[in-house]
Parts: structure tokens; C-alpha cells; sequence
């Protein structure tokens, strides 16, 4: 006999782009692209068992919540739309027991005109995004995380890979003097215990701590890469966990997820010439990918 083991579903990719005008000059604004995924668990089964449509909420009704709800309801940052999304979905459908909700903001950024920033003109400066993960469960329980990702970085110099395990099957040359390039992928698991419930999260985000962790890790992980000699991905990237650690105070962990995107020096010698760090070609595939994750140390109770 089959069983069903596990369910969920929602919508997925509902766009928005919200607009927030200054209350003194309507002009001034602010605006926030998201893309936006909301996922049901509950009692839902007899749905998949025995095509019982009735307790399903449609997806199109999910999709209609988000956009009903982005435009009454304040979405920046959006771990604060998070957390108002999730706890819509318990309070209005007592069958369902869990929500997750997973929101994307795509980046735009302020320019300057005539030596101003201009008051409603964006630009796009890079593809990387934030993103938010809440989990919210009937019972109270929840798990919230944010995301950097997609920030392309590269350094010409100020890495190296050197005294690596040799064997048989070693081909790599040891070198001081490489490029380092990688699409930042940083997720912060925030502390629940610290955070209590989930309507603390509308107050530390009306205290800015959302958006200060946002900097502090965007500002640690380009200031590590630049500032450090970096003698691998893997020493580099526990540094920015552990620097990020040390200043955001609700950060229970941190975990980096890196590709090293290869450089490799052409070989010119066939010309007889001496390639000196110079000339390279950026090899599409394959790459490394480095992952790591840092928590802090439990401290032994005396
Ligand atoms: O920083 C690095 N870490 C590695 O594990 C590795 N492996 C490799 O071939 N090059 C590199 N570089």
C-alpha cells in the first residue's frame, strides 16, 4: 500500500515592484522588485489520496494574498513581509499547520544626476539579490535566514594556493600569485532563541537590525576578499563567517558557498615568450565549489 510521506505546495515567481513615496516630497521614492514563493503544509491529504479538492486554498488565491497583502502591508525589509506573509496564512486557514515563504528583492540602486542622487531613478548596478527564508509553524516555532547572492567579485592579485596534498594524481602547480574570482553565495541563519517570537521580528526590523546585518555582511565579505592575502578559498571564507559573527550579535551561523572560478594562465612559451601573470583565460566549467559553515562556540558552563 502507498502512502503519502510528506506534501506542500503554493505559489511560485509572483512578482512585485512596490513603490514608497516620501510622506513630505512624493517624488523622493524608494521602490522594492521581489519575487515572491509561498508554500502550504497542513491538512492536506485526502487532496493527493482521494481527489478531494475542499480544504485546498488555490494557488491562485496565494498569489492574490501576496499582491493583496504587498500593497497594505509594509515590505521593507522583507524579512518583515516574511514574517507578516506567514503569519496571514496560519491566522486565516486554521487547516494549515505550516508556512514557508521565501522572497527574493532584486536590486536597484539610486544614481546620481547633476551631483544628486536623483530622487526616483534606479539603475541596475550587479545581479546579486537578497533573499529571506522564514519557516513558521502553527505551534510557533520558526527558523528565519537571509541570503547574499550572485555577487560577482575578482581579485587580480593578493591570493595564492600553495602546500596542498600531493599524489600521484596532482597536476595543479603551486602558486603566490593568482586570480581569486566568485559569485558570493552567504546565507545568515538568524538566532530564534535570541529572536523569541516571530512578532519580534517586526520590531528588529523597525530597529534596522535586517538591514544592518545586509551591511555588515556585504561590507565583511568584500573587505576580507580585498584586504586578505587570501591563501585559499576555504581560510578566506572562514574568516568572513567568523568576522560576521563577531558584529552581528542575532547571527546564530553563517555559511559561504563558493565556486572558485578559474583563471588559468595562457602558455605562451611556444612564442617564446614569458606569460607574467598577465594573460589568462577564464575556463567556463569545470569549477570548484567551497562550502562552509561557522557557528559559535558553546561556552562550557561552570
Ligand atoms: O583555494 C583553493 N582551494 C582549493 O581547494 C583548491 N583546489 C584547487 O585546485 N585550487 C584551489 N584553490
Amino acid at each position: 500500500m502507498a502512502y503519502l510521506q510528506d506534501s506542500t505546495y503554493g505559489k511560485d515567481n509572483v512578482k512585485f515592484l512596490k513603490v514608497k513615496k516620501d510622506k513630505f516630497n512624493p517624488e523622493k521614492q524608494e521602490v522594492l522588485e521581489a519575487t515572491v514563493r509561498v508554500l502550504l503544509t497542513g491538512n492536506f491529504d485526502v487532496s493527493y489520496t482521494k481527489a478531494d479538492n475542499s480544504p485546498i486554498v488555490p494557488t491562485d488565491t496565494v498569489k492574490n494574498t501576496i499582491l493583496v497583502e504587498a500593497r497594505t502591508n509594509d515590505v521593507w525589509p522583507i524579512e518583515r513581509f516574511a514574517a507578516h506573509l506567514s503569519e496571514h496564512f496560519i491566522n486565516k486557514y486554521s487547516h494549515v499547520s505550516g508556512v514557508d515563504v521565501h522572497i527574493t528583492q532584486h536590486k536597484w540602486t539610486k544614481y546620481e544626476v547633476n551631483g544628486k542622487i536623483h530622487d526616483h531613478s534606479f539603475k541596475k548596478d550587479g545581479e546579486d539579490v537578497k533573499i529571506t527564508d522564514l519557516s513558521f509553524k502553527r505551534n510557533g516555532d520558526f527558523k528565519l535566514s537571509s541570503t547574499l547572492k550572485d555577487l560577482t567579485v575578482l581579485k587580480s592579485t593578493g591570493s595564492g594556493f600553495v602546500n596542498y596534498n600531493v599524489c600521484d594524481y596532482t597536476t595543479l602547480a603551486p602558486t603566490n600569485d593568482r586570480i581569486l574570482s566568485t559569485d558570493i553565495d552567504c546565507t545568515w541563519n538568524f538566532d530564534n532563541k535570541k529572536i523569541g517570537s516571530i512578532k519580534n521580528i517586526y520590531k528588529l526590523a523597525d530597529q534596522g537590525i535586517f538591514d544592518q546585518t545586509l551591511s555588515k555582511v556585504l561590507k565583511i565579505t568584500l573587505d576580507r576578499f580585498a584586504l586578505e592575502n587570501s591563501p585559499s578559498v576555504q581560510a578566506t571564507m572562514y574568516n568572513m563567517c567568523s568576522d560576521i559573527l563577531d558584529v552581528c550579535p542575532y547571527v546564530y551561523n553563517v555559511t559561504y558557498s563558493l565556486p572558485n572560478k578559474h583563471y588559468i594562465l595562457f602558455d605562451l612559451s611556444w612564442k617564446g615568450l614569458d606569460n607574467d601573470n598577465v594573460l589568462f583565460y577564464p575556463a567556463a566549467n569545470p569549477n570548484g565549489l567551497i562550502k562552509c559553515t561557522v557557528g559559535r562556540e558553546i561556552k562550557a558552563k561552570l
